[in-house]
């Protein structure tokens, strides 16, 4: 059995990573951390999880997690970083659900992020958590930078096209539209229902902090970097992403081809599913599991291809994901304790 922890169990990628974990069949949850609720039984807290986990949260000041073989921050920005390299040293593998090891350069994150980076040379060992490209890597690792909600949506609906050098690299739109989920659970007047609901906007047009994720990991397959708009956008609902990417071709290439692309790029992935051509994914299908939806579109078989892709944020946008990346770090069925059916309406 894995032993496992978590700092930040109280916020909603961490009642996720609970609710998923609870039955994982080679998980143990040693330790659940919260400042706020330290003493409290997890499932007084969240009921959801009464009968399913005999746990309290504790203080993380007073928690020792070097017993673990793993733990996961589902923590702000800036928070894995201060303990890192402790637990590293201590032979624990870490998986942070935030943004502190993501970007490899450490000038760009100081800069998106507003902080001063505490433990710079963890930066280049760090694997960043997609598997369908890093899976050999993660497999390796002992510091997962498990990615952001909108690149995972973003990259795995480009990747196909530029991987075979389709597109024009100088020219990609990503129109990207949030539950409000992705906010996290502290409060905060702007994610108010009253502010919120009936209205949709977008947010951070002139630069979003996952702009630069989003790019690192693209310009691995593009020569020059890629130039890419990457407009958010906030919707009045709780999960979910839905991203519409738009990109130039480069050559005549039939709708046909194009989802033969996708298809064969994914036919191995077990949490990537390719729609038929001309579908309109939609958030509600991949809510609550951990799976990618990906349509292709080739509209008035123009120059332009248009790729829908939808994912749950808080599952393969964040805690389903980290749990992927825990059974391949492992050495565990991929799928391990991440299977199950979205629940519709
Ligand atoms: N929400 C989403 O869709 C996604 C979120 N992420 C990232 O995952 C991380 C967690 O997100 P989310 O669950 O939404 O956030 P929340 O704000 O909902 O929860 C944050 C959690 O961290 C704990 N925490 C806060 N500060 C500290 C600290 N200094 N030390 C230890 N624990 C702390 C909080 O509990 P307490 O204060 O009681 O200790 C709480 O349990 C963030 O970095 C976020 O950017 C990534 C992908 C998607
Ligand atoms: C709707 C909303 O506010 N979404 C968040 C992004 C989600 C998130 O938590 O960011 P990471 O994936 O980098 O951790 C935002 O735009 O800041």
């Amino acid at each position: 059995m894995l032993k496992v922890g978590i700092i930040g169990g109280t916020g909603y990628t961490g009642v996720e990573l609970l609710r998923w974990l609870a039955h994982h069949p080679q998980v143990q949850i040693q330790a659940v951390t919260s400042r706020a609720e330290a003493g409290t039984p997890v499932a007084n807290l969240f009921p959801n999880l009464r009968g399913h986990l005999d746990l309290v949260f504790t203080d993380p000041a007073q928690e020792n997690l070097t017993a673990c073989d793993i733990v996961f921050f589902a923590t702000p920005n800036g928070t894995a970083m201060q303990s890192a390299p402790e637990l590293l040293a201590a032979g624990v593998k870490v998986i942070d659900l935030a943004a502190d090891f993501r970007i490899k350069a450490v000038d760009v994150w100081e800069h998106w992020y507003g902080m001063k980076h505490t433990c710079p040379e963890l930066l280049e060992e760090s694997v960043y958590g997609l598997p369908e490209i890093n899976r050999a890597q993660i497999a390796k690792a002992r510091l997962v930078a498990n990615p952001g909600c909108y690149p995972t949506a973003v990259i795995l609906g480009f990747l196909p096209l530029l991987e075979a050098h389709l597109i024009d690299d100088q020219y990609l739109i990503a129109d990207a539209k949030s539950g409000v989920s992705g906010a996290g659970r502290k409060a905060s007047v702007p994610m108010l229902m009253g502010e919120v609901g009936e209205s949709f906007k977008a947010y951070n047009v002139s630069g979003h902090r996952h702009w630069p994720e989003i790019c690192q990991i693209l310009n691995g397959f593009s020569k020059p970097p890629v130039d890419l708009t990457f407009v958010p956008h906030l919707v009045p609902m709780i999960r979910g992403i839905e991203a519409t990417l738009y990109a130039n071709l480069e050559r005549d290439i039939s709708l046909a081809e194009i989802h033969t692309l996708f298809i064969q790029r994914y036919q191995s992935e077990p949490f990537v599913d390719i729609l038929p051509p001309q579908s309109h994914p939609e958030t509600r299908n991949v809510r609550g599991v951990n799976l990618c939806q990906i349509a292709v579109h080739h509209p008035q078989q123009g120059k332009r291809v248009v790729v829908l892709s939808v994912i749950d944020n808080l599952v393969k946008g964040a805690a389903g994901q980290a749990i992927q990346n825990m059974n391949i770090m492992s050495g565990l069925p991929e799928t391990t304790g991440l299977t199950g059916v979205a629940l519709l309406p």
